[in-house]
């Protein structure tokens, strides 16, 4: 009794053993995370968890929408939901880039299942995929990131002091879905507790879930503060991805449950081919805009500095690096 306690402790605080468990090597096909370091001696810590989906923190559980309100679409037929969709009901049309295709992704051709490029480079609106609610099926052209990530990924140790970073496997494309990031998901007071008593800058770990909020909004929930996911000890391999000032990768809001727009998804998407093996970066400060300010944060930081606060050296080694981090 007394040793499968013991071995009971030791499964929950194993990376491999989390890793294992995630949902997506029992599907069809079986994607790896591996991890590796080629470097030194430093692993994981021990108090760093992995997990596949978001866990909902104390406060969020309860802001839920009832079931009853959760709406999928009832098409019958996957290809009309590239068209005419119930779930592409809240796209506003005087954003959405090309009006003509409703759909965020290519459904034919070449290009199939690729975020489409107009969308990639010049838009910032929130995407909105069909789910477990909807009356399609999983082949559905509007659920790409639904159907999760495509390809063997991997968290290896970087040579240049930048701790661990994430690479793929395999090439990947333009336009293609990376995968989600996931974590805790906490109400703002609770992320701003963290903020204060974090010995180093927290913000590092923490994405606002943003998309929706203003102050202005018709909604009341989207008036105040947005919930934050927090990875810094729980998340999944995307947490492990460094900043770059010259990204190969974007996040998007993508929606796939219209009643709890406010925990929305964040998902990354390929801003270019990549080969295999290069390691994939995105802009901390740009967020979900596709440029960042260079000479702002650079000046910023710079400011930072002078005051003697704290600010962090950047490593990508871009040539349109702006010399920080923050
Ligand atoms: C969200 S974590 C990314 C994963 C991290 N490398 C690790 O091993 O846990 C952010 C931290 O990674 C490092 N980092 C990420 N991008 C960097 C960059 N361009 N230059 C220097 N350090 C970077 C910094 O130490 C930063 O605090």
């Amino acid at each position: 009794m007394e040793g499968k306690k013991e071995f009971a402790e030791e499964e929950r605080r194993c990376h491999f053993c989390q890793i294992r468990a995630f949902a997506i090597a029992q599907k069809p096909h079986c994607y790896t995370l591996a991890i590796t370091n080629d470097v030194d001696d430093e692993w994981i810590s021990l108090d760093f968890r992995f997990i596949e989906k978001c866990v909902l923190g104390q406060g969020v559980k309860e802001s839920l929408a009832p079931h009853g309100y959760r709406v999928g679409c009832e098409c019958k037929r996957d290809e009309d939901c590239a068209t005419q969709c119930l779930c592409l009901d809240d796209l506003d049309p005087d954003n959405i880039i090309n009006p003509k295709y409703k759909n965020a992704y290519y459904t034919a051709g070449e290009r199939k299942g690729l975020l489409r490029y107009e969308i990639l480079e010049l838009s910032s609106d929130e995407i909105y995929e069909c789910s477990d609610l909807c009356g399609c099926s999983m082949d559905c052209p509007n659920r790409v990131v639904g159907r999760g990530r495509k390809f063997n990924i991997e968290i290896f140790k970087t040579k240049d002091g930048r701790g661990f970073g994430v690479r793929a496997r395999e090439d990947i494309r333009k336009g293609q879905f990376i995968d989600r990031y996931v974590g805790e998901i906490i109400t703002p007071e609770e992320a701003n507790r963290r903020r204060d008593t974090a010995k180093y800058r927290k913000d590092l770990y923490l994405f606002a879930l943003d998309k929706f909020n203003h102050s202005q909004s018709d909604e009341q929930r989207f008036r105040g503060e947005p919930y934050e996911v927090d990875g810094e000890f729980m998340a999944g391999p995307t947490r492990f991805i460094n900043h770059s000032c010259q990204p190969n990768l974007r996040v998007m809001a993508v929606v796939t449950d219209r009643a709890n727009k406010h925990l929305h998804e964040l998902c990354f998407f390929a801003l270019e081919d990549i080969p295999r093996f290069t390691e994939l970066t995105f802009d901390y400060v740009a967020g979900t805009s596709t440029a960042g300010d260079n000479a702002t944060v650079a000046k910023e930081a710079k400011e930072r500095q002078a005051k003697g606060e704290f600010t962090q050296k950047c490593l990508c080694g871009a040539k349109k690096c702006r010399g920080f981090l923050w």
